[in-house]
């Protein structure tokens, strides 16, 4: 891990500290996923094959998962696993229930209610990653908010092994959760096949998970395009940064660096402390602790565009950690509560020393597919929310126009649309007709009867 001093940088030199590294080379990334997307669209399910083949090494005799797959998988899985993939799923429910947008109606002036409906969207497809390791905790993150929401239609693809079959894990929690379809596809071609369809995948409304940077790009293709479909949130490579203080435990700080270094080649991992005694200490351990996991060569990757950055203060490394806006944001200090609302812009935190951020990864009951590359500084995670429209109703009865109107007639006016200022102004000429109409009748019932 590189070594630097953030109080002796430039700015151009700052700006290269806290770079990812996907974004280095993104139009080479930009260029081989714009052709990918134009072949899915151009020879759908045929070119999904291929693809399959060229990037998977599987040849799939079909892309959807069969019913004696499921079952397969079912019948293979650990009891261990399976228990604890409902533990997890029971406290991710018990998270994404409590945080739930829930409907709210109001009265905003005498007569006018205004009202805030929730729809879930229709149809939603799911991103697994399983390049280099199949996720079935992602699986999770996006099956247990989907079936809450309610989305009529959940699709989901993960890429398959070599031997032509999705994991196990990913294809018993997508059944768990109530997903209606799962295809065995990957990379920018899957995303590519859920936003404009073909003769196999449906097309959906709105995408989400995470992935490796081609997935990430594909989504950002497709979201970009009005015939593409929406997404969740750019949610690629894995990132963590953690603040140590000089009485942090350096074996738990390398143990939580390695922990996403170990994603992929493409994950970044960055420490900052205002102690160098520190930043050594932990230097050491991830070396020694790294040579002890089975992903030693693409933790290395990762942690060779990663950083050891000196600050001057943990004020300080609140501010750099605000700047890059990581996806996971490790506080190892002996006050955490203390920096947290300073914090403004990160995926998830994670506070103190008996916090490691892969309990956020599995079962804590929080969702992990969060912003990466940044987006922190604009996006959340997943969430119940992500699936769901938040609909505006509003009704007014006679009184509320006339208490309201007015002012609308005015700013339509400030705004030269008279079009608009009449729709509200028509109506209370017609209202104002209606109680001279009824005066006249009133007045009139009472000369009769005198
Ligand atoms: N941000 C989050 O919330 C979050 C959550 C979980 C995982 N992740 C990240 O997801 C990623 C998963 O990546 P992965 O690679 O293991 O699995 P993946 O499923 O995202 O990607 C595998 C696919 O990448 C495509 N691909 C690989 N090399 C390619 C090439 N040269 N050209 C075109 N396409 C190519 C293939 O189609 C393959 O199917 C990791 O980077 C991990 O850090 C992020
Ligand atoms: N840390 C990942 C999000 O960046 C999520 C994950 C899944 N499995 C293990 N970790
Ligand atoms: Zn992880």
């Amino acid at each position: 891990m590189k070594r630097l001093d953030w109080n002796v940088l430039d700015e151009q030199a700052r700006r290269t500290a806290l770079a990812r590294p996907a974004q280095l080379r993104a139009d080479a990334l930009r260029q081989s996923v714009e052709q990918i997307i134009a072949t899915v669209r151009e020879r759908g399910d045929e070119a999904l094959f291929e693809f399959s083949a060229k990037y998977d090494r599987c040849v799939l005799e079909a892309i959807e998962v069969t019913e004696a797959e499921f079952a397969a998988a079912e019948a293979a899985l650990d009891p261990a696993l399976k228990a604890a993939i409902h533990e997890a799923a029971a406290r991710i429910e018990i998270f994404h229930r409590a945080t739930a947008p829930q409907p709210v109606a109001v009265e905003t002036a005498g007569g006018v209610r205004v009202e805030r409906v929730l729809r879930a969207v229709a149809r939603v497809g799911l991103y697994v990653p399983a390049g280099s390791a199949p996720l079935p905790s992602t699986a999770l993150m996006l099956g247990v908010p989907a079936l809450i929401a309610g989305c009529r239609e959940v699709v989901l693809c993960s890429p398959a092994r070599a031997d032509g079959r999705c994991d196990e894990a990913v294809l018993y929690v997508a059944r768990i959760t109530g997903v209606h379809k799962v295809f065995k596809l990957g990379g920018a071609q899957a995303i590519a096949a859920m936003a404009y369809g073909t003769a196999s995948v449906p097309k959906c409304d709105k995408l989400f998970g995470p992935g490796n940077a081609w997935v990430t790009e594909a989504k950002l293709q497709v979201s970009a395009d009005p015939e593409g479909a929406a997404i969740d949130m750019p949610a690629g490579p894995s990132e963590v940064l953690v603040i140590a203080d000089e009485a942090a435990n350096p074996v738990f700080v390398a143990a939580d660096l390695l922990s996403q270094a170990e994603h992929g080649p493409d994950s970044q991992v960055i420490l900052l402390s205002p102690s160098y005694a520190m930043l050594d200490r932990v230097a050491g351990e991830v070396e020694r602790q790294c040579a002890e996991l089975p992903r030693c060569a693409i933790a290395l990757q990762a942690l060779a565009q990663s950083r050891l950055i000196a600050v001057d203060s943990l004020e300080q490394a609140v501010e750099v950690s605000n700047r890059y806006a990581p996806e996971h944001l490790i506080l190892q200090v002996a006050e955490p509560r203390a920096l947290l609302d300073g914090i403004d812009s990160a995926g998830s935190i994670f506070l103190g020393a008996w916090t490691p951020e892969s309990v956020g990864d599995y079962c804590s009951g929080s969702n992990h597919v969060l912003p990466t590359y940044g987006y922190a500084r604009s996006y959340s995670g997943v969430s119940v929310a992500s699936f769901q429209k938040q609909i505006t109703v509003q009704e007014l009865s006679a009184e509320g126009l006339r208490a309201i109107g007015p002012c609308a007639a005015i700013l339509a006016a400030a705004e030269q649309l008279e079009a608009h200022r009449r729709a509200v102004t028509l109506r209370l000429e017609a209202l104002d007709q209606m109680v001279l109409n009824q005066s006249v009748l009133d007045r009139t019932v009472s000369e009769r009867l005198t």
